[in-house]
């Protein structure tokens, strides 16, 4: 008999359009997540179990084992760094990690960088060659250089509306994000072949819809 697939679902933006991608491949996902406090939801007629986790989360999840498979952005992957293996570009949530700043910037001696991701922002200075202060925020990093914390950020931008609300701009973009399918190292052995199926439904969707494009 197939074993449980457990599989961690981020809460949020990612969810709606992963969710979306799971019933297009013909694989099952609890409906009205966002009107539930329940965190684990068993499907047991489908041979799965879904955690709903907060979305920086659950890498650590999928380390862990706790979790077979996840799913997660690159910008989670990127900054967290876990040891899990990365199955699949799911190509949604698409947007980009980027460096912003106001318009009239300029560098000065002492140079300080706000962002959510304090390891990617850390990394991209360093191959600058550019040596920054790093200042952790946990949202609105937009706020940071508008009232003088810090002169620049490292930020997501998808569509730009923030940034043109806040006067902002965007200076250099670091790296394109989607949301990946992972798994855990020792799952990905031990139920190879029902995490080698969902890959494959999974990868046919997303190959039609790219061919429907
Ligand atoms: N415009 C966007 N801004 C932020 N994240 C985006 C955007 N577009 C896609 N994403 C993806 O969605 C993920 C964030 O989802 P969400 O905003 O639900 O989480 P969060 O802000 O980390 O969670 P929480 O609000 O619980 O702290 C990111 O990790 C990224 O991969
Ligand atoms: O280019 P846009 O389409 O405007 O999207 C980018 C904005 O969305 C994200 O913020 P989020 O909504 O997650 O809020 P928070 O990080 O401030 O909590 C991100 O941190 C940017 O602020």
């Amino acid at each position: 008999m197939a074993e449980t697939l457990k599989v961690a679902m981020p809460k949020g933006r990612i969810y709606k359009k992963a969710s979306a991608l799971f019933r297009s491949a013909g694989l099952p996902v609890p409906l009205d997540v966002d009107e539930t406090r329940k965190l684990v939801i068993s499907l047991p007629e489908a041979g799965m179990e879904f955690i709903l986790a907060k979305p920086v989360d659950v890498p650590t999840y999928v380390e862990y084992g706790v979790a077979d498979i996840g799913i997660v952005g690159k910008d989670v992957l990127m900054e967290e760094n876990k040891d899990v293996y990365e199955l699949l570009d799911l190509g949604i949530a698409r947007c980009r990690m980027s460096v912003i700043g106001l318009p009239d910037w300029k560098p000065g001696i002492h140079q300080r960088v706000a962002t959510k991701y304090p390891n990617v922002a850390s990394q991209y200075f360093r191959e600058q060659g550019q040596q920054v202060e790093v200042v952790k925020l946990n949202g609105s990093i937009e706020l940071a250089p508008l009232i003088g914390l810090a002169d620049r950020i490292v930020d997501m931008v998808e569509t730009g509306q923030t940034l043109k609300e806040n006067g902002l701009v965007e200076m250099n973009s670091i790296f394109e994000i989607t949301s990946r399918l992972i798994a855990n190292r020792v799952s990905y052995r031990m139920k190879n072949d029902e995490i080698q199926t969902l890959c494959d439904r999974l990868q046919a969707v997303i190959l039609s819809e790219r061919a429907n494009l």
